[in-house]
């Protein structure tokens, strides 16, 4: 007969199976709250209205608290009648006092009674060595006591022998048979399944090692077709490490099945390799609950490869095993049959590199030579980390932060995969080693919220940027656009990255306290960009940094702002713990601020810098010859997006002198723009003017322009205008000034490609030789990706700073 002709009394994808361990049966009290679970979960008004708990409930459990430890203690005692009689006396009186506790009147008789039968026939089982036949006292009791218990609260239940239907073979389930068993056997009522016990074909009793009673309940569940598996255990959710070791392990409530396969294999205490089999190929959902927070949502398994949850994991006194020539077997089945981890290092051709607790090296060895396989292993004992990489950081090269966390540390080795990295010490990690390590593994990488400021000549060519940046941020944070803006209007929560026409479609017209309100409620981290020319916006920063925002600007407005207002930024920032980064406001990509930092950081003192640091007016001077008029280049340079919004800011010279204050502040000088001397291109008259007005008499400042051109080309050997800027510091102070100048065609200065910024930086280290820094310094993708460096070097900083109090232990 086979199984598909038989009436099956149980309904494909509506049973459940509930499996409660040891703890959560570890006395009376225990059973009640059990029993209550039990009860709610029939009544649960979520479930399909044609759920029957008579046919679609199924419980395993296993023995109640200490009772396998006193089994297992009494099958030491084989010989000792004295003992046994006492081990056993002792195991009566507890295993009474919990069923008294429990249940009253005839129930209570009846169990007492088929106890008393069941531990008199314990000492000749002890006796004659049948090892699973003692253990299997306790799951029997626990099977018995909590179905005679739902029964007392008015359920309709009974228990099950798991020894009278699942039959196993070897390592293999022989599910057909178990399947048909099961089908003769099952009575109405709710059915109470001892776990960890089966058969084998021949109908003697064996148990299922570690932790058999969640594979027990799997297999359950799919011999009745379950839609739902809930191993009910002492916590709630699976933990990114040990929770009794690392204060910040953070727990997940949905881990993906692989990642829970690979926490199986690293011998995680909640799921284990076996009992994740069964639902290999099944629809059915794995659910991994507390017994004593039940109204919690648990630990989902979930098909989903994306999820975000990673892991850390310590191993103690790890041995290298080499393995040649497998012959069909695995690190699986090794593990199996050691019932200790073996972790896969190394998979290939030429051999396999496996990792497993020293103390069964040698019995590793001996098993596989009994299967033909060759093996060898290592002397040395190691501590190995494995990391169990977030579905994002699945590549074999490391995030910048772990990477760096790992220089520090030094492994003696490392073992790189997609999904796992496992790295070898010679000595155990420190608490506070090993918790700054599962910090950087671990620490969620919630996407950053941008907040774009200004949609023009800059704002646009960022965005265009955006996805490409999005698409290198793997294992960093994300990039989330939360907001864009420009002086008119704004969009929040745009739908994805779009072109700029269709984004400032969805937008509305601007009002700063709805957009302030709705940054604030941002989740952290999150930057407002400033790429806009406005000082308005600038004085405004205090707010948004109220609202949690780093702040990113190629304005230079802020960074310009007087001392007081400069520094009362700069202390809000450091209050809440928020960066600003302008690296664009000097040189736009060029890394003029990256470098003075790095020097003053490793010690060198700047002295002095000097150079050219106007794109436009290095493009203007360039290519003006007389030929075409002055201002008509301007016009050319604005097209090219060299220019500021209002081109007289270059030609003033203000904008060069804005650079020099931003040069100074970053060596620490205290300067306002007065402070710097300035000789503009532009006369008063004419910067001061509305832009219509300016041009309207451009031929005025064309002609000062010429003039300029033939006074220098004049002179005895050739000579080019540059518009420089020069920052001295000395013992006394600082001396800044802005100004035309005219050099030989042999000056460094005058070599340069239109558009060319040169930053000349004297300091202690460089003295005789100056450190050269020399590229376009204007223009809207070096200065867009400018800011997308930026951005990148603020995911970096967040990725690598580190919480103060990263363990409980240190
Ligand atoms: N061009 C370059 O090579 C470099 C430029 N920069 C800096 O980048 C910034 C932007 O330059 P660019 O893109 O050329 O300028 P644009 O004039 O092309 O664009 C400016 C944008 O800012 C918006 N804006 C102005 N005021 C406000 C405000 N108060 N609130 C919100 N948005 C505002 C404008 O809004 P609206 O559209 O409504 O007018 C516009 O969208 C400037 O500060 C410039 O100094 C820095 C380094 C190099
Ligand atoms: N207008 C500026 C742009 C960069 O800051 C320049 O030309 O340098």
């Amino acid at each position: 007969m086979t199984t598909q002709a038989l009436t099956k009394p149980w309904r494909s994808n509506r049973s459940q199976v509930h499996k409660f361990g040891g703890t959560s049966l570890a006395n009376a009290s225990r059973f009640q709250a059990v029993a209550a679970i039990v009860k709610q979960i029939v009544t649960d008004s979520m479930l399909p209205h044609d759920w029957q708990p008579d046919r679609d409930c199924w419980l395993v459990v296993s023995a109640p608290g200490k009772t396998t430890d006193q089994l297992c203690a009494l099958l030491e005692l084989t010989g000792q009648d004295a003992a046994i009689e006492l081990a056993v006396a002792k195991l009566r009186d507890d295993l009474t006092e919990l069923v008294c506790q429990t249940l009253s009147g005839s129930l209570q008789a009846e169990v007492l009674a088929e106890l008393a039968l069941w531990l008199a026939g314990l000492p000749a089982l002890v006796q004659a060595g049948q090892t699973a036949d003692v253990l299997a006292l306790g799951e029997s009791l626990s099977a018995l006591l909590l179905s005679r218990l739902l029964r007392q609260s008015g359920l309709s239940a009974d228990w099950l022998d798991s020894r009278k239907f699942l039959t196993v073979d070897g390592q293999q389930i022989r599910w057909d048979e178990s399947e048909q068993y099961l089908l003769s056997l099952r009575t109405a009522g709710i059915q109470v399944v001892t776990g960890f016990i089966a058969r084998d074909p021949a109908g003697h009793s064996l148990t299922l090692g570690r932790n058999g009673s969640d594979y027990s309940a799997t297999i359950l569940g799919r011999l009745v077709q379950a839609e739902q598996v809930h191993i009910w255990t002492d916590v709630d959710a699976i933990y990114s490490g040990d929770p009794r070791r690392l204060a910040a392990a953070h727990p997940y409530h949905q881990v993906s099945w692989r990642q829970a396969c690979l926490l199986a294999e690293l011998g995680n205490p909640v799921l284990h390799a076996r009992t994740l089999a069964p639902l290999y190929n099944s629809q059915m959902q794995l659910q991994v609950r507390s017994s004593f927070e039940p109204t919690r949502q648990g630990c989902q398994i979930v098909p989903n490869a994306s999820c975000q949850a990673s892991f850390v994991t310590d191993l103690q006194q790890m041995v290298l095993l080499s393995v040649h020539d497998l012959h069909g077997f695995d690190a699986h089945w090794l593990a199996t049959e050691l019932q200790q981890p073996v972790v896969t290092l190394q998979q290939s051709e030429q051999g396999n590199l496996w990792l497993l607790p020293s103390k069964v090296a040698d019995r590793a060895v001996q098993l596989l030579a009994e299967h033909e396989v060759h093996a060898v292993h290592d002397t040395t004992a190691y501590y190995a980390v494995a990391w169990l990489k977030p579905a994002p950081v699945q590549q074999e090269a490391l995030p910048a932060d772990v990477a760096a966390c790992l220089q520090r540390l030094q492994p003696a080795h490392t073992y790189q995969s997609k999904e796992l990295a496992v790295w070898l010490f010679e000595q155990e990690l420190s608490a506070v080693s090993f918790a700054e390590l599962h910090h950087y593994c671990t620490q969620p990488r919630p996407d950053i919220q941008l907040i774009v400021a200004g949609t023009g000549n800059v704002g646009s060519e960022f965005l265009r940027l955006l996805p490409g940046h999005q698409q290198r941020c793997e294992g960093s944070h994300g990039l989330q656009l939360a907001a864009v803006f420009n002086s008119r209007q704004m969009v929040l929560k745009p739908a994805a990255v779009q072109e700029l026409p269709s984004l400032l479609q969805q937008a509305v017209s601007l009002q700063q306290q709805a957009l302030l309100a709705e940054i604030a409620r941002l989740p952290a981290p999150k930057v407002l960009i400033d790429l806009t020319p406005s000082q308005a916006l600038a004085e405004q920063y205090p707010d948004f940094i109220a609202a949690g925002c780093h702040i990113i600007s190629a304005n230079k407005q802020g960074v310009t702002l007087p001392e007081p207002q400069y520094q009362r930024i700069r202390t809000l920032l450091s209050e809440q713990k928020l960066q600003w980064l302008s690296n664009t406001t000097v040189g736009a990509g060029l890394p003029v601020q990256r470098a003075l930092n790095e020097l003053q950081a490793a010690g060198d003192t700047v002295r002095r810098i000097s150079g050219i640091f106007s794109g436009t007016l290095s493009w203007l001077l360039c290519l003006y010859d007389g030929r075409t008029a002055f201002s008509d280049l301007l016009l050319q340079a604005k097209a090219l997006g060299y220019t500021e919004p209002d081109p007289r800011e270059d030609l003033s010279g203000r904008d060069v002198q804005r650079k020099l204050l931003v040069l100074a502040r970053e060596l620490g000088c205290s300067l306002d723009l007065a402070d710097i001397r300035l000789e503009p291109l532009l006369p008063e008259a004419l910067a001061g003017a509305s832009w219509d007005d300016f041009w309207q008499q451009r031929a005025e400042f064309d002609a000062l322009m010429q003039q300029h051109l033939v006074q220098a080309s004049a002179q005895a050997s050739p000579k080019q205008l540059r518009y420089v800027g020069e920052l001295t510091l000395t013992d006394d102070g600082v001396d800044a000034c802005v100004r035309l100048v005219v050099v030989p065609e042999t000056d460094p200065l005058a070599a340069i490609q239109p558009c060319d910024n040169v930053f000349v930086i004297e300091s202690d280290w460089y003295q005789q030789l100056p450190l050269v820094i020399k590229g376009p310094g204007a223009g809207r993708t070096v200065t867009a990706g400018g800011v997308h460096a930026d951005l990148a070097q603020l995911s970096r900083q967040l990725l690598l700073s580190t919480p103060a109090n990263l363990s409980r232990s240190s």
